[in-house]
């Protein structure tokens, strides 16, 4: 149910296909030539609005200044400084994917990483994967597109690449010998892409953890997530094979002071205090890594400038035993979180958006944001005031033998350095957190996310095409 304080969505879905103006298919520029060339110029971040175009344009929504276009047809710019997809307001779902680089030539890799960031720079703005698109293209050669978006709009579709930390140095083996620098880039490991720690009460699955290179694709319709992760597998065949792949739904995050909060599958508001799009001054000391971290690592012989701009993405797969929880009283769950699960309100009194007073004390002289609590655990009072851009959804993958819902939140955190950032947080959480009693830790991922591609050059169409120099993500880790 919409709460008082709710505004409108801008991520919620269209009603109806009819009102989704210009499909893929219009924008191929076979059956509509001047439909297409126009609308090719008019893709977000590349031109002017597709969503503008003309009468089609989807349902009024809360404007959003980093989009081009609303609902449906937003899209968002796959350049700029720092990648699309942290920031942004966060979308209704998600597909993330990691896989492992199966060949040891580097300039392979390299060519896959150019050839990702084109495909990106076209899916990103409702285009098909390929110049060809996914019903053109010769006869006796597979199309250049898979096909199942064709008639979707982007619906705010965003791609964010990152890299493992064994991409830089393997994986060590079983028997605690050393992984192997497959691409010679151990010299520019980041100090803080470290290997995560084991945390207590953590049952990880390495068929669900790491891998070299991350895809997490977001958007409004798991139809374009997915086609988009699918189409970008594809194209790494031969160079790298998908590791493990994680399906969400509905944020557990806001990421704007535009959306409003969402809830968890406790049934919580989640993402109340989150680092926002809007606090500038927050994401340059909480999220983006700073120049001054490549200082430091230089001390130490590595060559981390590369990152300056870019974040660390923390993915852990937190299932939650939902049938315990559904059997607790309302008071246990709301000293569990420290808030109130109607209003989202911290204990210690006020609405939803008033900071805990993790001081106050009741009439027993109890802290009313009880000790054990997973809002005064996390709280960055108890981290040197380090703070996380948190951007997670809800997961739902079937049930166990016993009819237990395998469902629970699919935590995702951006974040400057995950020392400081996320490992001391989640130590405080895996020992001492009330809320751990009902969760268990059963994915995990550290990726190091470069800042964003400044440019990418267009064809004769106006679109994203590839050039034997086109940048690429990443690419001045391979300078
Ligand atoms: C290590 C970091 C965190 C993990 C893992 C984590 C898991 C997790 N959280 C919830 C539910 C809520 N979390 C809330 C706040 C909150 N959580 C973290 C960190 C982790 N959570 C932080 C840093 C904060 C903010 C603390 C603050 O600044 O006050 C809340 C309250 C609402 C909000 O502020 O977002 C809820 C609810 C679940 C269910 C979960 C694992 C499944
Ligand atoms: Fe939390």
């Amino acid at each position: 149910m919409p709460t008082a304080d709710a505004v409108p969505d801008p991520s919620s879905r269209p009603a109806e296909p009819a009102s989704r103006g210009l499909s893929r298919r219009a924008l191929l520029g076979w059956g509509g030539g001047l439909a297409a060339g126009a609308a090719v110029g008019a893709a977000g971040g590349f031109g002017v609005a597709r969503a503008s175009a003309g009468p089609t344009a989807g349902p009024a929504a809360t404007p959003d200044p980093g989009a081009t276009g609303v609902g449906a047809h937003r899209t968002y710019a796959f350049t700029g400084a720092h990648q699309a997809g942290i920031v942004t307001p966060a979308q209704d779902r998600l597909y993330l994917a990691t896989f492992d680089v199966t060949t040891d030539d580097r300039d392979r890799l390299v060519d896959l990483l150019r050839r990702w960031t084109v495909m990106a720079a076209r899916l990103t703005q409702g285009l098909p994967a390929g110049s060809l698109g996914p019903s053109s293209g010769p006869y006796d050669a597979p199309p250049d597109d898979t096909g199942e978006a064709a008639d979707l709009p982007a619906a705010g579709l965003t791609l964010t690449f990152g890299f493992g930390r064994s991409l830089f140095v393997g994986t060590p083996g079983a028997d605690g010998s050393p992984g192997v620098d497959r691409f010679g880039l151990a010299a520019r490991l980041p100090a803080a892409l470290v290997e995560l720690p084991h945390f207590p009460g953590d049952d990880l699955d390495p068929a669900r953890s790491d891998g070299d290179l991350v895809v997490q694709a977001c958007a409004d319709d798991p139809q374009v997530a997915v086609h988009a992760v699918r189409n970008l597998a594809r194209a790494a065949f031969g160079t790298a094979t998908l590791r493990w792949a994680q399906l969400g739904y509905g944020r557990t995050s806001s990421t704007s002071t535009s959306q409003r909060t969402p809830r968890n599958l406790f049934g919580f508001k989640d993402g109340t205090s989150n680092v926002k799009a809007e606090e500038t001054e927050a994401l340059d000391e909480h999220v983006w890594v700073p120049a001054s971290a490549a200082d430091e690592d230089a001390a130490a012989g590595t060559d981390s400038a590369w990152m300056t701009g870019g974040s660390y993405l923390v993915a852990r797969r937190i299932r939650m035993t939902i049938e315990t929880w559904d059997r607790s009283s309302l008071r246990e769950q709301e000293a569990v979180v420290g808030r109130t699960k109607g209003e989202g309100a911290p204990l210690s009194g006020g609405t939803e958006f008033t900071e805990p007073d993790l001081a106050a004390t009741g009439a027993d002289d109890a802290p009313l944001v009880p000790a054990d609590s997973h809002v005064r655990l996390a709280h960055p009072t108890m981290h040197g005031g380090a703070r996380m851009l948190r951007r997670g959804y809800n997961f739902t993958d079937g049930n166990d033998g016993l009819g237990r819902l395998d469902a629970g939140l699919f935590f995702l955190a951006f974040v400057t350095d995950p020392r400081t950032h996320f490992i001391p947080v989640q130590s405080a959480l895996a020992t001492r957190d009330a809320l751990r009693e009902y969760l268990l830790h059963t994915g995990s991922g550290l990726f190091a996310v470069p800042p964003g591609v400044p440019s990418v050059p267009t064809g004769a169409d106006g679109t994203p095409t590839l050039t034997e120099d086109a940048p690429f993500v990443g690419e001045t880790l391979f300078a």
